[in-house]
């Protein structure tokens, strides 16, 4: 049995056989969470025991994954990575980001501008292009550039080592020791693959910066930042934590509608206070209220990471039940989501749901959609400049519209996300224009300004 990365499913069952969800494959057991309130009890209130990861026999030890910040055991070399990635994300140091997210979402809005059909591709290069000049100083200037591709298969290929049900080793480690040439063996073969290949992609960006900063033409990183720190917290193993912190950031920052109503709502608002002189900057966020509900129902309407697996080290006893230790328990972000308790009308796509009188209780979809507890995302406060600039840049300029048949007729399109542990939008027709020719002669402008 194959356990999929889909929150929906799970949500669906929640409604006939209650909120908390067990199941259990052989040597492997899985607790769902569909109620947000079940979530935090664990996972915040008892953040302590339930920051580790299941084990995964495929994932961890044959591909060599249990080094990597997402698949760490809660533990010393955990807190590290987390301690080195929080020197640049954390809020008080998110700030000297800006300058950088600004440059790229001036570039992308260029790229839509010039080729507004490949907007799926220019919005993966945007975050792969952002992301690597703020960890490894690497500027990204090609849509076929091989990190582009690199970012896409670490994913895929994680997604293939870790998922539930597929791999009996993961059931049965002891599988780890049947000889390779025995029929059946055949995982042992894939996983040595893997572990290269992954270990490949780690390696790549690092070298590629230590190289720079030999030849003296390294751009200021987090990479540099780190591998010049005088007083490392472990000497021997400081260039390897470097390596994986960043490999963190780096798979985590890269893999991150159309309601005409909305956007024009959206667009009053970004007139109105930014006007159509300039393009939004991050110090306009406070003054944008529904930009940033609209942001917020983005993440709601589709979260795009929605079962990572935590698991506690004991037997732990809520509600009755015992939770038993190393279970993989799942707080399912999609099921509180679309949980009309939090959400009414929740598949209907409503920023004004946060707004005023009506808002003063709902909870922000942030709270979860980027995990909870010690394991909690570690770049929130990046990705939601990022996210902002985006969102407020393009809807300031362009207008988002439905595609049209050879008829003219329009096309609207299904919500469909891949069902992957990171979901990314299936390719969908759409027209992107510009809002009129002072908005391109504004796109134009800023990036003649910011290439001087
Ligand atoms: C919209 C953008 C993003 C979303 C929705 C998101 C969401 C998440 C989620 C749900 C997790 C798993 C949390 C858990 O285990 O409970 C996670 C982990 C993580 N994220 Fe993000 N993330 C985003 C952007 C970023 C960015 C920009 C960075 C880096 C700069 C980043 C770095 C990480 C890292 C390092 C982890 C692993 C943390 C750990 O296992 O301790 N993420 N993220």
């Amino acid at each position: 049995m194959s356990i999929g990365w889909d929150g929906q499913p799970y949500a669906k069952m929640a409604k006939d056989w209650g909120p908390i969800i067990y199941f259990r494959v052989p040597g492997r057991e899985f607790v769902f969470l569909n109620d947000y309130e079940d979530a935090v009890n664990l996972f915040e209130k008892r953040g302590s025991l339930y920051s580790y990861r299941p084990h995964m026999h495929m994932a961890h030890e044959l591909v060599g994954r249990k080094i990597t910040v997402l698949f760490a055991q809660y533990g010393d070399r955990l807190k590290q990575y987390r301690r080195m990635i929080n020197t640049i994300t954390n809020p008080r140091a998110a700030p000297q980001h800006w300058p950088l997210q600004t440059k790229e979402t001036h570039k992308l809005l260029g790229r839509l501008l010039e080729s507004p059909d490949r907007f799926l591709n220019h919005l993966r290069q945007h975050a792969v292009a952002t992301t690597m000049m703020m960890v490894y100083g690497y500027n990204l200037v090609e849509s076929h550039d091989v990190h582009i591709d690199l970012a896409d298969k670490m994913a895929k290929l994680t997604n293939i080592a870790s998922q539930p049900g597929r791999w009996l080793v993961d059931s049965f480690p002891w599988m780890e020791y049947i000889p390779e040439w025995i029929p059946g063996a055949g995982f042992k073969r894939f996983a040595k693959q893997l572990h290269s290949e992954l270990e490949q992609f780690t390696d790549a960006p690092m070298r590629m910066t230590k190289e720079r900063i030999v030849d003296g033409n390294a751009e200021p990183c987090f990479v540099v930042t780190q591998l010049e720190e005088k007083d490392p917290v472990n000497p021997a193993l400081h260039e390897e934590y470097v390596k994986y912190a960043a490999a963190g950031m780096y798979s985590g920052g890269t893999d991150s509608g159309i309601f005409p109503e909305v956007q024009k709502k959206a667009q009053a608002e970004l007139d109105d206070v930014v006007g159509t002189d300039r393009l939004p900057a991050v110090e306009d966020m406070p003054r944008l209220p529904y930009i940033d509900a609209l942001i917020k129902e983005i993440h709601r309407f589709s979260p795009i990471i929605n079962l990572i697996p935590h698991a506690a080290p004991v037997d732990d006893e809520y509600k009755g039940y015992i939770i038993p230790a190393g279970a993989a328990v799942i707080a399912n972000s999609w099921a509180f989501a679309h949980d009309e308790a939090l959400y009414p009308a929740p598949y209907t796509f409503d920023p004004d749901r946060y707004l005023g009188v009506r808002g003063k209780d709902v909870v922000d979809p942030r709270q979860f959609v980027f995990g909870l507890g010690r394991r909690r995302c570690a770049g929130v406060a990046v990705a939601e400049s990022f996210s902002f600039l985006a969102v407020a840049s393009v809807l300031s300029v362009f207008d988002i519209k439905k595609a049209t048949d050879e008829m003219g007729r329009e096309i609207t399109p299904e919500f469909d996300f891949d069902d992957a542990l990171i979901s990314h939008p299936a390719p969908f027709p759409c027209k992107i224009l510009p809002r009129s020719p002072v908005a391109t002669a504004l796109i134009q402008r800023t990036l003649l300004t910011s290439s001087e």
